[in-house]
């Protein structure tokens, strides 16, 4: 723990939430686990039930016996854990509940650390609540989840009611893709290694794949999904987060705004897609029902909840030109999608051919090097090389390999946090690096929008593709068209 950590209260709005319940909570006993809460620190949950201290903390532990995976509780933990937990009742659209947050916590002796676990239509009430209880003002922080607006210019109008309230360095915006291990080991992969320091642009890299591929389908948030489709649940944030950390410069430090600034000008540098290219360079699909995981599923179209004629798409593809310097002429294609054939997350950077093949009599085609991570899971990093085949034949013969290095096998002992973990962990700590920026978050709504359009204006129906597939033909005719084709 830096000698700096103060002592917080993590105000939890929506602690009864899923979120809070699947995913909040089960970090923070995480991080107490791990001695990572500073001994003061507290969490104070907020909902609209009645529920006294003991009742609270009698949920809690319940949810964590459900929602700790993979381990028993520690008894000893939990206790531990019990003893910062307090809990206040607000409802969240009355303004005059908030000054009961008041009675509980004292800006004074710890720094208040507010968790939006609530739908983004309560932020405007919650900012205000704050402010009025004097829970706004610095050093006070806040945490924002996704989504951050559903455009550019809903996106602006919360960023903008935030900005009322709370100035930018003590906003932090969730993208839970940062928080992931693998995520965060591309900066480690690209700035602690020359190797691929000094062939990380177009003279080296012919392309760049970005897959990030789900079993599941819509899982009973049909409501919230259909308003919403693969674009802006999956590509506004994570998957350009991803391609950000990819593309960037070398920031000149490890902080946050030197990290962000970079980041920003990958935003700007992407191609606008509009109707004059956009059959060019997306894919939009939907899935129809098939198997997955040997079972069989429902289409999008017959899932609970769901509305007939729905046009949402749970996959996209897209080409990717990034019009600067280092990336002239590389394209980026991105692919995600529900109900694919596995969950698998992985970068591939597919790299030049040899400019001159002197094993041509043998091999007419030899197959270019690809540096792979796998971001989940089986995380880990592998450099697909040619070797020779051990032997004394007339011809060498050469086979493809693989330079393996499984983060299960190499970090044995070392148990990967859950994303939430080190989130958490970096907002009570007041360090902004792994969090997006309020000009992140329009420049990469400004981009997505002009595909969303061009899609309202061509108002073409998703491509179908059944379930349990890696998604609609047209996918694979985005690469073949330039020749290259998915990693599979
Ligand atoms: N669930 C997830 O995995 C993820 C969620 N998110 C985002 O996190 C946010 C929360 O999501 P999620 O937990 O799934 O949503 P839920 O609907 O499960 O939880 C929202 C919580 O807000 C509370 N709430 C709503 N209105 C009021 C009110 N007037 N006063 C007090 N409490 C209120 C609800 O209380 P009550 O129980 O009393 O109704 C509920 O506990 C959303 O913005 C979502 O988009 C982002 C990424 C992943
Ligand atoms: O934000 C979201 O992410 C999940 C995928 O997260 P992962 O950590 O399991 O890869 C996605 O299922 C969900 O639709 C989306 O809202």
């Amino acid at each position: 723990m830096p000698s700096a950590a103060k002592a917080c209260d993590l105000i939890l709005f929506g602690t009864k939430g899923d979120l809070a319940r699947r995913k909040l909570l089960p970090a923070l006993y995480q991080l107490e686990k791990a001695g990572l809460l500073q001994a003061d620190t507290r969490i104070v949950g907020v909902a609209r039930d009645q529920m006294d201290r003991a009742e609270y903390q009698a949920l809690v532990k319940k949810n964590l016996a459900t929602f700790v995976k993979k381990e028993p509780l520690d008894d000893d933990v939990v206790a531990a854990f019990e003893q910062r937990l307090h809990y206040v009742q607000v409802d969240l659209s009355s303004q005059q509940d908030y000054l009961k947050l008041k009675d509980v916590i004292d800006a004074e002796q710890r720094i208040p650390v507010s968790y939006f676990a609530t739908p983004p239509a309560l932020f405007p009430a919650i900012c205000k609540g704050l402010h009025a209880a004097g829970l706004a003002e610095e050093p006070a922080r806040v945490v924002l989840e996704k989504p951050i607006g559903h455009d550019l210019e809903s996106s602006r109008e919360i960023n903008a009611l935030v900005a009322q309230y709370f100035n930018e360095n003590q906003i932090y915006r969730i993208d839970h893709y940062l928080g992931k291990e693998t995520v965060l080991n591309l900066l480690a992969l690209r700035f602690a290694n020359a190797i691929f320091a000094s062939n990380w642009d177009h003279n080296s890299i012919d392309h760049v794949q970005i897959t990030v591929a789900e079993e599941v389908g819509v899982e009973g948030r049909w409501s919230y999904y259909d308003d919403a489709g693969q674009m802006r649940d999956m590509v506004q944030n994570h998957l350009l987060q991803v391609l950000t950390l990819i593309a960037m410069e070398p920031p000149a430090r490890l902080d946050a705004d030197s990290i962000r600034d970079e980041k920003l000008k990958v935003l700007k540098a992407l191609r606008p897609i509009n109707v004059s290219n956009v059959h060019e360079k997306t894919v939009r699909g939907q899935y129809a029902g098939g198997f997955v995981s040997g079972g069989s599923v429902p289409g999008y179209l017959d899932e609970e909840g769901s509305r007939a004629n729905s046009s949402t798409e749970t996959f996209v593809a897209l080409k990717i030109d990034i019009d600067n310097w280092r990336w002239a002429g590389v394209p980026f294609y991105l692919r995600t999608g529900k109900r694919m054939p596995e969950k698998r997350s992985e970068v591939v950077i597919c790299f030049k051919p040899q400019p001159h093949n002197i094993f041509h009599e043998t091999y007419k085609h030899l197959p270019a090097n690809k540096l792979i991570i796998r971001l989940q899971p089986d995380e880990g990093v592998e450099v697909q090389v040619m070797n020779k085949i051990p032997g004394l034949g007339e011809h060498m013969q050469l086979k493809q390999s693989k330079l393996d290095l499984s983060f299960d096998e190499t970090f044995k002992s070392k148990r990967i946090a859950d994303a939430y973990e080190r989130l958490l962990l970096e907002a009570l700590l007041g360090n902004q690096y792994l969090f997006v920026r309020r000009d992140e978050v329009e420049h990469a709504w400004r981009w997505v929008d002009g595909i969303l359009d061009a899609w309202k204006a061509t108002s073409e129906s998703p491509k179908s593709y059944q379930a349990g597939s890696w998604g609609p033909v047209a996918a694979i005719s985005l690469l073949a068209r330039d020749d290259r084709n998915w990693d599979e």
